[in-house]
């Protein structure tokens, strides 16, 4: 596994641009793995059943009757919607959940609050058999929690312990592992709402403390922020509005991209989004 790509639910709904990001994948013949969110569709139903959803610096406090909600958007609709539409673009998928093969197993983040779980650990076995028989695996985020139920995991947390643990078994000598986040932004802004090239990780706590980010983009760099001390070899944000979008994210030619403290500036504006 070479390229973890996690597209949020913005991104997932958009029929068009989907289509295209699978045929980059297709084009560019690296091993990959497809990580999906869909956190809107699972507020816009809660809503419609009357239930209003919180959450805590960008990640869902998942109540108890939430739970099966959220079961139903991201493994339901949202995950068999996008193999659908990447076997329409010519591309073998396969739908999983964090539950099949234990891909992703979560501890409870709010104890006592529902069902939202932090990782506790990943299984590759499934993706990579997937991988080795050519196929595209599509990962909804809910897992298993310790205590054998049904959790929700925030999709770019599950992206991020996803690169990690595939950076952990890529062997010496072995190709590294990119980890893109394709949102509906076209990368990290700041205060004057001019995307920012280049962050590196001493950088990310104080765009935070100072409010310059927030919300679900906080939890987004906080993720790239343990890929990178993970050994992934390259973190990048940004959004996808034209087919080589993935390729250009790659090279860091669109996006912001996460860079060690040990490299680079905290970076200055590009000219032009
Ligand atoms: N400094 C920032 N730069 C860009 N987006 C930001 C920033 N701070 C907060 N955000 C918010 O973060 C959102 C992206 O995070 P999120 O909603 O979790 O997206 P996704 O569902 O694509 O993962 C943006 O749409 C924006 O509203
Ligand atoms: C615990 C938690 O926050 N789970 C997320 C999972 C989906 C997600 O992350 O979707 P986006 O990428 O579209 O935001 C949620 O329920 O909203």
């Amino acid at each position: 596994m070479e390229l973890i790509v996690k597209v949020g639910g913005s991104v997932a709904a958009d029929q068009q641009a989907m289509a295209s990001l699978f045929q980059d994948l297709a084009s560019l013949r690296i091993p990959s793995v497809l990580v999906h969110g869909g956190g809107k569709a699972v507020t816009d139903l809660a809503a419609r059943l009357g239930i209003t959803s919180s959450f805590h610096e960008g990640v869902r406090v998942t109540q108890p009757r939430e739970m099966a909600l959220v079961d139903m958007v991201l493994a339901g609709e949202t995950n068999t919607e996008l193999v659908r539409l990447a076997q329409r673009a010519g591309v073998a998928a396969v739908g999983l959940t964090g539950a099949d093969g234990a891909l992703l197993t979560g501890t409870l983040l709010f104890p006592g609050e529902g069902r939202t779980a932090r990782v506790s650990s990943v299984n590759l076995a499934v993706p990579e058999l997937l991988l080795k028989e050519g196929f595209l695996p599509v990962i909804a985020t809910v897992g298993t929690g310790e205590d054998g139920l049904a959790v929700n995991i925030n999709a770019d947390e599950a992206a991020q312990a996803i690169a990690c643990a595939a950076a952990r078994r890529a062997r010496k000598g072995s190709p590294p592992v990119h980890l893109c986040f394709i949102s509906d932004t076209v990368g990290v802004l700041n205060d004057q709402g001019r995307i920012i090239p280049e962050i590196t990780t001493s950088a990310i706590e104080e765009l935070i403390a100072a409010g310059t980010v927030k919300d679900g983009m906080a939890a987004k760099i906080r993720s790239c922020r343990s890929a990178l001390e993970a050994g992934v070899a390259r973190v990048v944000i940004g959004d996808y509005s034209e087919a080589g979008d993935i390729t250009r994210l790659l090279q860091g030619t669109k996006g912001t991209s996460l860079v060690p403290s040990s490299r680079g500036s905290t970076a200055s504006e590009r000219s032009s989004p």
